[in-house]
């Protein structure tokens, strides 16, 4: 059926170079204030548009077929072969560059608004129509469009053969370096200098590289009739895809010509493809982009924007080409953050914290315009995301979407009652500053230096006649008030820069920006700042009704026009965004990734820093350590030498105590024991001394287990001593006055023959010193035994100190420790000798045993004997006179016998004195407050032992061996027995 309708008739080709005359508009067309009028009306052998097929028809064109898929050149597009002036029917594609002065003014389309159509109207009949012919041709026009159009290629991919302009590679992920046709496109290519088009370009081509201005993308979309008709319902309407033209033959008709013209068959990816690939690309190189949908409510913007799962739409496509795009750049990094608004009833809200704030009920903090210098004019605060997946991003977007509010009026279930704006920041830098040196030479930008574009995606709240409820008025009257402001800022959009140089209208006078919040916030993009694309919807349809369709018709129309005047007057200077060096400035602050980079740098510096300190702290940690093992080593190897030292100090003191005491005992053995008189007994002397050494003891021996373990030991021994004593003084007590015929009967608990004193007079018997003796020296014994012990231990002490001083190296522990070793080795000797010496005792006693009773026996003998030669010699009278002459000369011997062995046992000690008197002046023992005696072993001067000279215990025990024989000599009774 499409392929039966005719066809506009327009040349389609062999556009002429020069400005044409001006064509004569006919009425109906001027009725419509300057709207463009398709050719084909006034043309004779054009059939009526009601009969036309729209431009979706899917089939070619018959006769004459288009040589190319490009638009028209404009000088051909603006008239028919009539000649008839068609004065907004010039096509925007070939606007390589905007219209200036007057030529631009006059080719305005007119004005949706009161201000532009009164000019319009005055200009219209005496203006060419076709004022921009003059303009350099684009590769568009008939300089070389068929070249163009061959190398581009794009009708492969346009199936039902309606695309008009080339396409870029179907591929999200491509390239397309070259493939898109459009103002912007020229602009872009003079900024890299890159002849991507070649001949194709023409003179257009040179053109854009002398001013490198481009218009903005204006593409219009229909939306396919609910109703299920596709083409509309008077049959006024055509659309041709592949010319980019829409048609009107009703009241304020004209033929419209974009960049883009998508059927009702276009989708989703197609309409991307064409509006918003290239723009994508742009913003990733460094440009900054915006794209919105403008249309009346429920044509299909959403839908266009967002898309559905199926078919997703401009928002999702351009998400997947952005990641695309830095996958193919390995060269640079790149860094998204991204933001959502939405402006409602001319408040700005932030759809990203709305969707947390406004859950927990949270008032959300006022978002204000704020504008400078680097950024223009921007929201804040607004909440940002960093994404780094096409997932996370859409994920993100799907929650602001969510926020955003939507509402339903008559013609569009889930109407869309805000503008909603999604921007996406992308910083990027050079991945290696630097590495592309000549590359960044060639775009006259310093290496490594990050640069900051932003792609804004705007989905524009649908313009509304009518509105039902009070709300719905309320959300249309500030949407229509916006999309008024927008159309008015559009409308007055000129060259012009007022006195402080900002952009003025064409009279010189501001720009009401600050109308409406939309447009404030489109500054920069409507001041030609960023390439732009536009993509207005509009539905061609009654909407089931007449009234539908009246409304549908001026709505639409009125999209046209704005879509025509936003084509003609938004002029892009967009440039590639300035690289930000270094994180100084407010531009440079404001870049994550220079902070981020900023950042990690210090970072890594102070983790480098701490890395560092960390060793040191460590090494320091580790020497302090050593250091602290060293001197816990030290002060436990010092402790355990005190330890050693005192324990062979206590033993010397012990042994020599013994010594001292064996030899009283056996000094007191000899003895015949204490006279009469009851002076002292030998026991007695024992016991005090034994009491006294145990002080001593005590008093040398405060601290450690040995002075413990020895003191119980000192104990035992004092108390068997002192037990006997006890007994011997108890039987003093009971025999003391016994005289001399005292018998042994009166010392109770006593059962040895030697138990009682000879004298009667408490004196201790032989047998009792043997068994004190014995008693004595079992306690020495054991406590040999434990000195043994402790020797063992210390020598163990000592060889585990030994391998530790030698595994440290220590010289002077090796050194201590053969000191100690030397002083075992000597204890031992000692130990050894005192043991020769004990057996020596055990001997000297035992005979002193034998010498004694023999002694004994031969007393008794001679004193019986004497007392019978007394009783001869004095008769019966002498004795019962009690001559007391021959008994007392007996007694004065024995007494003179017991002194003399006294006398010896004095001299013994007295020598012994002197010998530890000797020592404590030459300074190697100390003498205690108590009388006890100690090595000065502690004296860090302290001599190692002689080898050749003997332990002093020793030099005391030869001396003492000496004394004893040299006392034995004196007393011949010992020795003979
Ligand atoms: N080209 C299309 N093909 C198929 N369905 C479409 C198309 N355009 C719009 N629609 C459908 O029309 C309805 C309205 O579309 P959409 O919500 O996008 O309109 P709108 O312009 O955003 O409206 P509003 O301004 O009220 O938000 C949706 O159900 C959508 O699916």
């Amino acid at each position: 059926m499409s392929t039966a309708l005719p066809r506009p008739a327009r040349p389609s080709n062999g556009p002429p170079t020069v400005a044409l005359p001006a064509l004569p508009v006919g009425k109906t067309r001027k009725s419509t204030g300057g709207l463009a009028v398709p050719v084909s009306r006034s043309t004779p052998s054009t059939p009526k548009i009601g009969l036309r097929a729209p431009s979706s028809s899917f089939l070619p064109p018959t006769s004459p077929p288009p040589t190319v898929a490009l638009p028209q050149p404009r000088s051909a597009s603006g008239f028919n072969a009539a000649g008839k002036t068609i004065r907004k029917t010039v096509s925007i594609n070939s606007f390589p560059q905007p219209p200036r002065g007057e030529g631009r003014i006059t080719s305005l389309p007119p004005s949706p608004l009161s201000t532009g159509v009164s000019t319009r109207k005055a200009r219209t009949p005496t203006t060419p129509t076709y004022q921009l012919s003059s303009v350099t041709p684009s590769f568009l026009n008939g300089t070389g469009e068929g070249k163009s159009i061959a190398r581009l290629g794009s009708g492969a991919r346009n199936s039902d053969g309606l695309i008009s302009v080339s396409s870029p590679p179907q591929s999200r992920s491509s390239s397309a370096q070259d493939s898109y046709s459009t103002s912007a496109t020229q602009y872009e290519d003079v900024e890299n200098g890159a002849q991507t088009r070649g001949e194709a370009s023409g003179t257009g081509k040179r053109m854009s590289k002398m001013d490198g201005k481009g218009n903005v993308l204006v593409s219009v979309r229909v939306r396919p009739d609910a109703g299920g008709n596709e083409h509309g319902t008077d049959g006024e309407w055509m659309v041709d895809g592949r010319k980019s033209l829409i048609a009107f033959n009703g009241k304020e008709g004209g033929d419209y010509y974009y960049d883009n013209v998508f059927s009702t068959h276009d989708d989703n990816s197609r309409v991307y493809d064409h509006i918003a690939k290239r723009l994508v690309r742009r913003v990733m190189e460094g440009y900054h982009g915006t794209v919105f949908a403008y249309g009346m409510t429920g044509t299909g913007k959403t839908f266009s924007m967002q898309g559905t799962a199926s078919s997703p739409g401009v928002i999702p496509l351009a998400i997947t080409d952005i990641f695309s795009y830095i996958r193919e750049t390995p060269s640079r990094e790149f860094l998204l953050r991204v933001s959502y608004l939405e402006i409602y009833n001319e408040k700005i809200h932030d759809l990203l914290s709305m969707s947390t704030a406004g859950q927990a009920g949270q008032p959300q903090e006022e978002i204000k315009l704020r504008e400078d210098s680097k950024r223009g004019v921007y929201a804040t605060p607004l909440k940002e995301e960093i994404v780094q997946s096409p997932t996370q991003l859409l994920r993100v977007i799907a929650r602001g979407d969510q926020a955003r509010r939507t509402a339903s009026t008559q013609f569009n279930a889930r109407s869309s009652r805000s503008h909603a704006v999604v921007q996406i920041v992308v910083e990027s830098r050079e991945r290696v500053p630097g590495s592309a040196a000549g590359d960044s030479k060639r775009q006259g930008l310093p290496p490594g230096g990050v640069r900051v574009s932003t792609l804004s995606l705007i989905d524009l709240a649908g313009s509304e006649k009518a509105a039902e409820s009070k709300e719905r008025r309320q959300e249309g009257s500030h949407i229509n008030k916006s999309l008024l402001t927008l159309g008015t800022v559009i409308a007055k959009l000129s060259d012009q820069k007022d006195k402080d140089g900002k952009p003025a209208d064409k009279d010189g006078k501001h720009l009401p920006y600050r109308d409406s919040k939309l447009t404030r916030l489109l500054q920069g993009a409507l001041s030609g700042n960023s390439l732009v694309s536009i993509l207005c919807t509009i539905q061609i349809g009654s909407a089931g009704s007449v009234a539908g369709a009246s409304t549908h018709t001026n709505e639409t129309i009125n999209t046209l026009k704005f879509a025509s005047r936003a084509k003609n007057n938004i002029v892009s200077h967009a440039k590639r965004a300035e690289e930000a060096l270094g994180a100084d400035g407010d531009g440079g602050a404001r870049v994550l990734l220079e902070r981020y980079r900023m950042e990690i740098l210090e970072l890594r510096k102070e983790l480098e820093s701490q890395a560092k300190n960390n060793g040191k702290r460590e090494n320091e940690d580790e020497k302090e350590k050593d250091a602290k093992e060293e001197r816990a080593r030290e002060k436990q190897a010092e402790y355990r030498h005190e330890e050693q030292m005192l324990e062979m100090q206590l033993a010397r003191t012990a042994l020599k105590e013994r010594i001292d005491h064996l030899n009283r005992l056996i000094l007191s053995s000899k003895s015949t024991g204490v006279n009469a008189s009851g002076s002292y007994s030998s026991l007695g002397m024992h016991s005090r001394f034994s009491q006294s050494s145990m002080r001593s003891s005590l008093t040398a021996s405060n601290v450690g287990r040995p002075l413990l373990e020895r003191t119980a030991s000192m104990t035992s021994t004092s108390s068997t001593i002192g037990r006997k004593s006890t007994g011997h003084r108890s039987s003093s007590g009971t025999g003391g006055t016994g005289g001399t015929g005292g018998t042994g009967d009166t010392i109770p608990a006593v059962d040895d023959e030697d138990s009682v004193g000879e004298f009667g007079d408490g004196t201790a018997s032989l047998a009792a010193q043997n068994r004190a003796l014995q008693a004595d020296l079992a306690d020495k014994n054991r406590y040999i035994q434990t000195l043994e012990k402790r020797l063992l231990q210390a020598r163990r002490a000592s060889s585990s100190r030994t391998s530790v001083g030698i595994a440290s190296g220590k010289g002077i522990l090796v050194g201590e420790d053969h000191s100690v070793a030397t002083l075992i080795k000597e204890k031992d000797a000692e130990i050894l000798e005192l043991r020769a010496r004990l057996d020596d005792k055990d001997k000297m006693l035992a005979a002193l045993r034998t010498a004694a009773r023999s002694r004994d026996n031969a007393d008794r003998v001679d004193s019986r004997a004497e007392i019978r030669a007394s009783q001869v010699m004095d008769g019966p009278g002498a004795t019962s006179n009690g001559s007391p002459t021959k008994s007392a000369n007996s007694l004065v011997r024995q007494v003179s016998h017991i002194r003399k062995r006294t006398k010896s046992v004095d001299e013994m000690n007295k020598m012994l004195d002197e010998m530890i008197q000797d020592r404590v002046q030459t300074g190697l023992i100390i003498r205690g407050n108590r009388g006890s005696v100690r090595v000065a072993s502690e004296s860090k001067d302290q001599k190692p032992p002689s080898s050749n000279e003997p332990p002093i215990q020793l030099q005391l025990l030869s001396k003492q061996r000496t004394s004893l024989a040299a006392a034995d000599a004196q007393n011949p009774v010992a020795l003979e027995a």
